[in-house]
């Protein structure tokens, strides 16, 4: 009853929010149902270049896979937090408007399946060559829009269906809209204790008990990838005393993939973090190994630019705690369309109609969502 009542109100109060185009975000953690609203006053959004700027402040990161004039590293102010409901909120919110018109993104395009197979034949030309260990190739897959007023509901239903992901919703009025459910940590600090995992491989589940799931070669080396990276970038930034389970297999949705968990309580200052994060961030599950090599050839090979997609957002506090995660399994919301992002990591051992495949799994698990907006 009590919960039924939670979900009307933020529904209401994320509803209230896109009508007066007020710039907000909206996030529940893995394995938990609260869901933090914070929703900043003003259009004054603050543009860093440096995470380490945001020392002391409390709100919430959006960051690009690539920082251009385009597409900047946001950092939303909670002015109003609606982590408890009392009954005023609403009345209080309706007080506030900003009257910018959203944009149609007029240069939306979706990719093309024969156009996927000539990427993948330039990456495995260049991974064949020795001159990279792996590179992750990514797609666009267009549906269609899902108008403004259904867009809390499906956010909601998001947190439902995915209990074990990060599952967050952006509104930047006049800049972007992001919604997601993301199974990849970047980087999280609580308490003097952080951490960070290494995610890679992928198959869908086939199986009662994913821990019998018979990962191929190709996947422990694309995985094997992401955690020696983790573990360089600590050594580099003198963390030598860490934790490290894995890897296993976890679920994400109607896939599996290989996790490593990578634990510290190394006392960071906030600059420590920034340089960790930055260090991170893309990682090889997101980008590829080395990282320069694997981005020329991101952005020479696809026809898209990633904008937010494979960039990293989440919280912020004012303590130096946060918890960023990769923007995976995520879309665009545009006003007559849904872009949705999806990739995967591409080395010289991939089949290429297998990595399509991959893409179309991972593209379910916001679709199995979409789909029931879609018909009601
Ligand atoms: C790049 C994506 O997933 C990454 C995370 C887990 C598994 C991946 C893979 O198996 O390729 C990718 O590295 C995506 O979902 O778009």
């Amino acid at each position: 009853m009590k919960e039924d009542f939670v979900l009307k109100k933020t529904e209401a109060v994320l509803t209230t929010c896109l009508a007066n185009h007020l710039a907000f975000y909206a996030y529940k953690h893995p394995n938990s149902q609260h869901i933090e609203i914070g929703i900043q006053k003003d259009m004054d959004l603050l543009k860093y270049t440096d995470f380490a700027d945001l020392d002391g402040l409390s709100g919430f990161v959006m960051a690009p896979f690539v920082s251009t004039e385009q597409h900047s590293s946001w950092f939303i102010r909670d002015d109003f937090n609606f982590s408890s409901f009392g009954d005023d909120e609403i009345e209080l919110l309706s007080q506030y408007k900003n009257t910018i018109e959203e944009k149609e993104d007029k240069t939306v395009t979706g990719s093309k399946q024969d156009e996927y197979f000539t990427q993948i034949a330039a990456f495995l030309d260049e991974l064949k060559a020795g001159s990279l260990e792996k590179a992750i190739l990514s797609r666009i897959q267009l549906e269609k829009g899902i108008s403004e007023v259904k867009r809390a509901a499906l956010f909601l239903q998001l947190c439902q269906c995915y209990p074990h992901a990060f599952v967050s919703f952006v509104s930047l009025p006049g800049i972007c809209s992001w919604m997601g459910a993301s199974p990849e940590l970047l980087f999280k600090s609580q308490n003097n204790n952080s951490e960070t995992v290494a995610l890679a491989g992928t198959l869908p589940i086939n199986k009662d008990h994913i821990q019998e799931t018979e990962w191929g070669n190709k996947e422990i080396e694309e995985q094997a990838f992401v955690s020696d990276y983790i573990e360089r970038v600590f050594r580099d930034n003198a963390i030598c005393d860490y934790e490290k389970i894995g890897p296993y297999t976890v679920q994400a949705g109607q896939i599996v993939h290989l996790k490593t968990d990578f634990r510290t309580d190394a006392n960071l200052s906030f600059k420590n973090k920034a340089r960790i994060i930055s260090a991170l961030h893309p990682t090889p599950a997101v980008c590829g190994l080395p990282k320069t090599k694997a981005l020329d050839l991101i952005k020479r090979v696809e026809s898209h630019d990633r904008e937010y997609y494979a960039g990293f957002w989440g919280p912020v506090h004012a303590n130096g705690d946060c918890a960023l995660y990769v923007n995976l399994r995520t879309m665009k919301l545009s006003e007559n369309h849904l872009s949705l992002f999806v990739g995967g990591g591409i080395t010289a051992d991939s089949i290429p109609q297998k990595e399509w495949e991959e893409t179309q799994h991972k593209a379910q698990t916001l679709l199995s969502v979409i789909n029931q907006f879609v018909s009601s």
